[in-house]
């Protein structure tokens, strides 16, 4: 048997999972998902290079929920030929709060307050601490720990972490707490290795969620993704910044309730709102509607918006980076985004960028651009030895 830490990203309908090695440096193992979990449940488990490993569907019309999800996966990893034995568990959990500006060991008091956070972001806070406490009540001698993605944005400037509302507004805890942290820790510790002397840089994390974050000093500054996972840069299904005076439009016109508005701005916005037919930009790149290349035009419009506007905060610009799902694999995505920057004196390397990076700027250009993949899970898994260890 091989000793294990599991990492858990608990989402709303899906569950990935990664185990990886205990001791100094963490490797990963195996990794894989339930998905579907609502509608037609289905396992996939994978080795590190992506060779599937085992596969299990529980039928349409089945439900599972986290829980079961959890036990089935724990239950595979120690009985099937991977032989791992799960001594920790790393969860990530979007919003940390004012209380936590770093990774902390799960108790039942922690879960209550995170599970109190869930009203300020609905799409991911309930679920991934629903997998955490899942753990807790199946393997209670099971060491936790959550890592947050507000965490990295606690160094944001004290104006940066406001809005401008009445005070009697800003006490009912609404704040910019900024989100895809896990990701930007482990961006921020990759640049040096490739831009050692790069002090303002910019990242696009571009997923299915996207944000911005401009770093001074590998330290969050500012960031795109504001109080919840609405705002920002339009995503795959999510709006982005809409302004609030649409927002009460829509209300007092009565086109639309809270309930079904909210529906509409996570689920049917971004570029599949735009597009009307995809929110994968793999689908929309490839399509010649002029509405998915609208949804494209829009995506890296706000993109280049955004980038901007930092560089301006920033004083400059040093290096600017891509990743996720988008960032690390759209070369159309990246070259838009980079002829638009060219008064910054950022100049592409089209071959580079065709070849996914590293580095897609040319030799010659004042400002250096990379492509570096990210790695959320490895995060999660270091930062939860590290606490394991130490306690
Ligand atoms: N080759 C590609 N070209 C353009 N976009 C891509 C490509 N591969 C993946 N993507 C985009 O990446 C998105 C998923 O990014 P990812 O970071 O894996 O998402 P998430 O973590 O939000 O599930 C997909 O929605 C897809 O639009
Ligand atoms: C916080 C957030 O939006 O995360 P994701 O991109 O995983 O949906
Ligand atoms: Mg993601």
């Amino acid at each position: 048997m091989t000793d294990a830490v599991l990492v858990v990203n608990s989402g709303s309908t899906s569950l990935k999972f990664g185990a990886y090695t205990t001791g100094k440096e963490a490797t990963l193992l195996c990794r894989g998902v339930v998905d579907s979990m609502s509608t037609d449940p289905h396992f996939v488990a994978k080795e590190p290079d992506g060779k599937p490993l085992d596969a299990h569907e529980w039928g349409e019309g089945q439900v599972l929920h986290h829980k079961a999800a959890l036990n089935y996966i724990i239950g595979w990893l120690e009985q099937h030929e991977a032989n791992i034995k799960v001594v920790a568990a790393g969860h990530r959990v979007v919003l940390g709060g004012t209380r936590f500006d770093g990774p902390v060991v799960i108790t039942p008091e922690v879960l209550d307050y995170l599970d109190g956070l869930s009203v300020m972001e609905p799409s991911h806070q309930a679920f991934n601490v629903r997998g955490a406490r899942a753990i807790a009540e199946d393997f209670p001698g099971l060491p936790q720990v959550a890592v947050f993605d507000s965490s990295f944005h606690r160094t944001m400037p004290d104006v940066a972490q406001i809005y401008p509302l009445p005070k009697a507004a800003r006490d009912t805890g609404v704040r910019h707490w900024g989100y895809h942290g896990i990701s930007y820790d482990y961006i921020s510790r990759q640049v040096p290795k490739v831009a050692p002397e790069a002090r303002r840089v910019i990242v696009g994390h571009l997923g299915g969620g996207a944000s911005v974050c401009a770093m001074l000093d590998g330290k969050s500054i500012e960031t795109s993704m504001a109080f919840a996972g609405l705002t920002g840069l339009p995503m795959a299904t999510r709006s982005g910044d809409v302004p609030a005076d649409v927002i009460f439009y829509l209300l007092r016109t009565k086109a639309y309730t809270s309930e079904t508005l909210e529906k509409a701005l996570y689920g049917d916005s971004g570029l599949l709102g735009l597009s009307g037919t995809s929110s994968d930009m793999r689908v929309l790149q490839a399509s010649p509607d002029a509405d998915a290349k609208l949804a494209v035009d829009y995506f890296v419009y706000a993109l280049v918006k955004f980038i901007g506007a930092y560089t301006a905060l920033l004083g400059g610009l040093d290096a600017l980076v891509f990743t996720a799902g988008i960032g690390e694999n759209s070369a159309i995505v990246r070259a838009a985004v980079l002829e638009r920057l060219d008064w910054l004196g950022l100049k592409l390397d089209a071959a580079a960028n065709a070849a996914n990076g590293p580095r897609i700027s040319t030799a010659d250009s004042k400002v250096a651009a990379f492509v570096i993949p990210t790695n959320e899970e490895l995060m999660i898994a270091q930062h939860t030895l590290d606490l394991v260890s130490s306690v």
